[in-house]
């Protein structure tokens, strides 16, 4: 199976301190993994580093069997992958229906995957607050949105930062039944979750980052 995401070797961290220590990763297409880790292992490091918000100091990066290494965030991003940040990170002086129709604007046509209708339809509460700035909006609405626009996004590779902080139990049972789906038809995904039973439950696989490694290793699929 190719691999949608194939790491080897990669560190990274911040001016004094090293996070990534030489870290392996393998993600097969189709698949969805889950990163678990305690607070301050370096899993949002590992996700900014694979995005490009953080530059790696060692390692390799291959994105559906493309060298990918050291690309900047806006060349990932138009190879089809996409982020939704931790703390759901949304434009305040727009509103949910702006943020939508700029989403859809940047899709990626031609490739199968949720629009508006749909988005719509998995979190209802957006609908009725179409004309509301984002910055009015509460945290779990924000992160409704933040994931909203994501989807329409159409990605082909989805990082997902903590995506169920401060959503309701019945929003998140919907999200969480929604990402196999999701990378079965379009989207491989790699979630970093602290909730072991709910990364369990949605996730093909399930590993830690210590020490600036996966623990187990994710495999060998080839790049
Ligand atoms: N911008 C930064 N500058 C310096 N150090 C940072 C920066 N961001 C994170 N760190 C440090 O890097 C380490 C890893 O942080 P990171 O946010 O990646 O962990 P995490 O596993 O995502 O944690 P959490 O579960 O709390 O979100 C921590 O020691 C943190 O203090």
């Amino acid at each position: 199976m190719t691999a949608a995401l194939w790491v080897r070797g990669l560190s990274a961290g911040y001016a004094g301190s090293t996070v990534l220590r030489g870290l392996d990763l393998d993600v097969p297409a189709g698949t969805v993994l889950a990163l678990l880790g305690r607070n301050g292992a370096g899993k949002t490091t590992l996700l900014h580093a694979l995005f490009g918000l953080l530059r790696p100091t060692a390692g390799t990066v291959h994105v559906h069997g493309a060298d990918a290494t050291g690309l900047a965030t806006h060349r990932l991003a138009r190879s089809g992958m996409a982020l939704v940040p931790q703390g759901r990170r949304v434009f305040a002086p727009l509103t949910v229906a702006e943020h939508l129709t700029l989403a859809g604007r940047r899709r990626r046509d031609g490739r199968p995957g949720p629009d508006r209708a749909d988005v719509l339809a998995l979190f209802p509460r957006l609908g009725d607050r179409l004309a509301q700035r984002a910055d009015r909006l509460s945290g779990g609405e924000q992160q409704m949105l933040a994931l909203a626009r994501a989807l329409l996004l159409r990605p082909r590779l989805l990082l997902l930062d903590e995506p169920f902080e401060g959503l309701a139990a019945a929003v998140t049972a919907r999200v969480a039944a929604l990402l196999p789906e999701l990378a079965r038809a379009s989207a491989t995904v790699l979630l970093v979750e602290q909730r072991v039973e709910l990364a369990t439950a949605v996730a093909d696989r399930v590993t830690f980052l210590a020490d600036g490694k996966l623990t187990p290793p994710t495999g060998e699929a080839p790049p």
